[in-house]
């Protein structure tokens, strides 16, 4: 897989050399390039926002160094990323899907985002998807990249050397993940589980299922019954 990464920030995806996409990469997995939003300005000042139509806090970035850079970055077939608040949300399932593309292209927006008309104009051609990674607003979309890039590039084949640990993972089966336990069995007066000793692997797997729908029923009723989503108030009672 091939990402490109755009941003007026290309310096904020330096983590990208490190530990999870690092190894994809050594490994021939992945393939990630970064580029500067700025190279593809023409003017003086390197301008790539300006005041919103509309009127309203902020600035909104300009439409034209966009299309110049994607019309450079973004091939035929490449699918574009836009990390956005009000994008569709990532998931495990999206991320999985992701992972079968051959080229991602990351646009990352500052400001108050990126004129709407570069996701439009490149949906006509591309697939575009408007990603959020959380209910929060971050300041830009670099942070979102890194999370898009690491929770894809894991899930590329030969990426994790245990690919079985792939499908016990959180969210996989749409469940969390059951608590994880190591030496020493005693510590600070706190025991493990004894069935996680007892060497019955059927009890074992019996246990962490049920510790998994407990669990996901506790904390995230919205994926235990998707019509139980909780508001916001509903949250503040587990806290
Ligand atoms: N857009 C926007 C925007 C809108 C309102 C206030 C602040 C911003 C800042 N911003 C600019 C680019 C950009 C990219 C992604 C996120 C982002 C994603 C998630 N899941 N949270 N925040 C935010 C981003």
């Amino acid at each position: 897989m091939r990402v490109d990464v755009v941003s007026i920030f290309p310096d904020y995806l330096a983590p990208l050399g490190l530990s999870l996409p690092g190894r994809a990469r050594d490994r021939g997995l992945l393939d990630v390039h970064v580029h500067d939003l700025r190279d593809w300005t023409r003017d003086r000042h390197r301008t790539v926002d300006d005041t919103p139509y509309g009127g309203g806090a902020g600035m909104v970035m300009k439409p034209e160094p966009w299309g110049e850079a994607l019309d450079e970055v973004l091939p035929a077939g490449a699918t574009l990323l836009v990390p956005t608040p009000s994008g569709v949300p990532l998931t495990q399932a999206l991320a999985r899907d992701l992972a079968t593309r051959d080229h991602l292209v990351i646009a990352c927006g500052r400001y108050e985002g990126i004129d709407q008309r570069v996701a439009d104009h490149y949906g006509a051609d591309h697939e575009v998807l408007e990603v959020s990674i959380g209910d929060y607003v971050l300041n830009g979309g670099e942070v979102a990249a890194l999370v898009l890039i690491e929770a894809v590039a894991r899930l590329l084949p030969g990426f994790m050397g245990n690919a079985e640990s792939l499908t016990e993972e959180s969210h996989e089966a749409g469940l969390l993940e059951y608590p994880g336990y190591t030496k020493p069995a005693t510590w600070r007066g706190l025991d493990v589980p004894s069935v996680l000793l007892s060497g019955d692997h059927a009890a074992i797997a019996a246990w962490r299922h049920d510790q998994s729908v407990r669990r996901t029923a506790a904390r995230r009723p919205d994926l235990a019954h998707p019509s139980r989503a909780v508001s916001v108030e509903g949250l503040a009672a587990h806290v």
